[in-house]
C-alpha cells in the first residue's frame, strides 16, 4: 500500500482468513466498529462534536475505552468513489482509496488530485491510495464499493478471499446485466454471510467536493452498521439519513438514472417547465410502481433516494445521465453520446433491464419503454412523446386511488369512439 503519509503499519503480513463470516463475529465486529466509532471523533473536526457521538453512543450500552478509528476502504478512483472516501478521510477516519491502475495511483499519490474524474480538487492529506486489493481490503471494517454496475460482481469476486468480517456497502447505482440482479443482490450471492448496506442519495460528485450541503441515505437491515456509515461520513457538508428498505433505497438510484436522461432529451427539445414537471413526477410514479412489484416499500421514493436523486439528477448538467440524454435529443447516437461522455452512465443499461423486465411482468412503465423505443428501435422521439400523451387515463397517486376499471372503461371508450370518427372520416393510415 502506498500514501502520501504511509503508516508504518504492515498489513500485508496480515493472515487472510477465506470467507469466515459467521454472524456472531459480524456482531463483535460491528459493536467494536461503534465503539471505535464513537471514541475517535469521526465527524466531528467540522461540526459541533456532540451530536455524532450522543447519535452513537446512545445505541451503544457497551462503550469501552482504547480508542481507535473506522477503518475503510474504497474502491473505484472514479469520481464518486474518490469524492466519498475523500469525505470519510476529512472526518478522521483511516481511509484507503482503491484505484484499480497503479500508474493512476502514483500520479494520485504524487498531485493528490483525481485528475480524470475530479480535476482541481485536492484530497485530503490524509487519505491513502493503492492499487493491491488484497491489503485495500484487508483489517478494514467497512469496504465501500464504487464501481460501475457492471463491474461490481468481478470486484466482489476479487475481495471475497480477504473478507473475515468487513462489512460491504454499495455505492453503486446500477444494475447488472441480463440478470437484472442490483447490488444488494449480488453482495448476497457472492458473500452471503457478510453484514451489508447500500447508500444512495442526491449526491453529485463534485458538488460534494465543492462542499455544497447534501445529503444521502444509508440502507441496511444492521442498525450497528447504519450508525457506523452514518458516524463516518457526516459533516458540516453531508448529512446521512437511515433507512432499514434496501430494495427501496437502491431501486430509487437506479431507476432514476433512466429519467435523468429522459429528463436531458426533453431539454434538448427546449420543453418548459410543465413538461419538465409532468416527466418527473410520472417518473416517481414508475418508480415507485416498479419498486413495488420488487418488494420494496413506496414511500421510501419519497425520500431523498427517491424523489431527492430524481430531482437533483433530472435538473442538472452534472449529471452524466442527463448528458448522455441531451445528445440523444441533439441527434447523436447512442454509441457516439456513450463515447464522447467517458464516464459511467449507469441509465443505458439500466433502461434495457428495467424495459425487459417490466415488459415481462406486465409492469406499466411507459416512458420507459418509450426511452428504449427511441434510444434502441430507432423509434423517432417527437412521435413516441406524442404517444406517450396520448395514453389512456391513469389515477395520479395509484397508492391514493388504484388505476381501477373506470378509468380503464373510460380509455377504451374514448378510443372506440375516436376509432370510429377515423373510420368514418376513411382515415386507415392513424390506427
Ligand atoms: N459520480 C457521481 O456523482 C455519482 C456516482 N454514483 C455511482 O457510483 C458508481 C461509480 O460511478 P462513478 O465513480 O461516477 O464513475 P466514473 O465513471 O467516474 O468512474 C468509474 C471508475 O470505475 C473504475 N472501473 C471500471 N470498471 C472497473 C472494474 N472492472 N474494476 C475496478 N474498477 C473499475 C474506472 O476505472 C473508474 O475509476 C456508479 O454506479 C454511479 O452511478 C453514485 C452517486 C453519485
Ligand atoms: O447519481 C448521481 C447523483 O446522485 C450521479 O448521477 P449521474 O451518474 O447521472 O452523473
Amino acid at each position: 500500500m502506498t500514501s502520501p503519509n504511509e503508516s508504518n503499519k504492515d498489513i500485508s503480513s496480515d493472515n487472510t482468513e477465506v470467507n469466515t463470516n459467521a454472524p456472531e463475529k459480524q456482531n463483535s465486529l460491528l459493536a467494536g466498529i461503534i465503539e471505535r466509532a464513537t471514541k475517535s471523533g469521526i465527524g466531528r473536526k467540522k461540526l459541533n462534536p456532540s451530536a455524532v457521538e450522543s447519535a452513537v453512543a446512545k445505541n451503544m450500552a457497551d462503550i469501552h475505552s482504547n480508542p481507535t478509528k473506522l477503518r475503510l476502504a474504497f474502491l473505484g478512483g472514479g469520481s464518486f468513489g474518490t469524492a466519498m472516501a475523500n469525505l470519510a478521510a476529512r472526518n478522521g477516519c483511516d481511509t484507503t482509496l482503491w484505484v484499480r491502475n497503479k500508474r493512476t495511483v502514483k500520479a494520485m499519490i504524487k498531485t493528490q488530485t483525481n485528475k480524470k474524474y475530479l480535476p482541481g480538487y485536492k484530497l485530503d492529506d490524509s487519505l491513502k491510495y493503492s492499487h493491491d486489493l488484497a491489503a485495500a481490503v484487508k483489517d478494514k471494517d467497512i469496504v465501500f464499493i464504487a464501481v460501475p454496475g457492471l463491474a461490481f460482481r468481478e470486484t466482489l469476486k476479487n475481495i471475497a478471499p480477504f473478507i473475515s468480517g468487513q462489512s460491504i456497502v454499495s455505492l453503486t447505482k446500477g444494475m447488472e446485466k441480463d440478470t437484472f440482479a442490483m447490488m444488494s443482490d449480488i453482495i448476497k450471492d457472492e458473500l452471503p454471510e457478510v453484514n451489508f448496506g447500500v447508500m444512495s442519495g442526491p449526491n453529485l460528485a463534485i458538488e460534494i467536493m465543492k462542499n455544497m450541503p447534501s445529503a444521502t441515505v444509508i440502507a441496511s437491515e444492521s442498525e450497528p452498521l447504519r450508525h457506523a456509515v452514518q458516524a463516518a461520513l457526516h459533516s458540516a457538508f453531508f448529512r446521512v439519513f437511515a433507512s432499514d428498505d434496501v430494495k427501496g433505497v437502491e431501486l430509487g438510484g437506479a431507476l432514476k438514472n433512466i429519467y435523468a436522461i429522459a429528463m436531458g432529451m426533453a431539454a434538448a427539445y427546449d420543453v418548459g417547465e410543465n413538461t419538465k414537471a409532468m416527466i418527473l413526477t410520472r417518473a416517481l410514479a414508475e418508480m415507485s410502481r416498479f419498486g413495488v412489484e420488487s418488494g420494496a416499500n413506496p414511500l421510501t421514493f419519497l425520500g431523498l433516494s427517491g424523489v431527492g436523486d430524481l430531482y437533483a439528477t433530472c435538473s442538472s448538467e452534472l449529471s452524466r445521465n442527463y448528458r448522455i440524454g441531451n445528445m440523444l435529443g441533439r441527434g447523436m447516437s447512442i454509441e457516439a453520446a456513450v463515447k464522447k461522455l467517458g464516464q459511467t452512465a449507469e441509465g443505458v443499461n439500466t433502461i434495457q433491464q428495467v424495459h425487459e423486465k417490466a415488459t415481462k411482468q406486465g409492469i406499466y412503465m411507459p416512458i420507459t419503454h418509450a426511452l428504449y423505443a427511441v434510444i434502441y428501435e430507432d423509434k423517432a422521439a417527437l412521435g413516441v412523446a406524442l404517444h406517450l400523451m396520448e395514453a389512456g387515463f391513469r389515477s395520479d397517486v395509484e397508492f391514493v386511488m388504484a388505476h381501477d376499471h373506470s378509468n380503464a372503461a373510460l380509455t377504451a371508450q374514448m378510443k372506440t369512439s375516436s376509432d370510429s370518427t377515423d373510420d368514418e372520416s376513411g382515415d386507415t393510415d392513424s390506427k
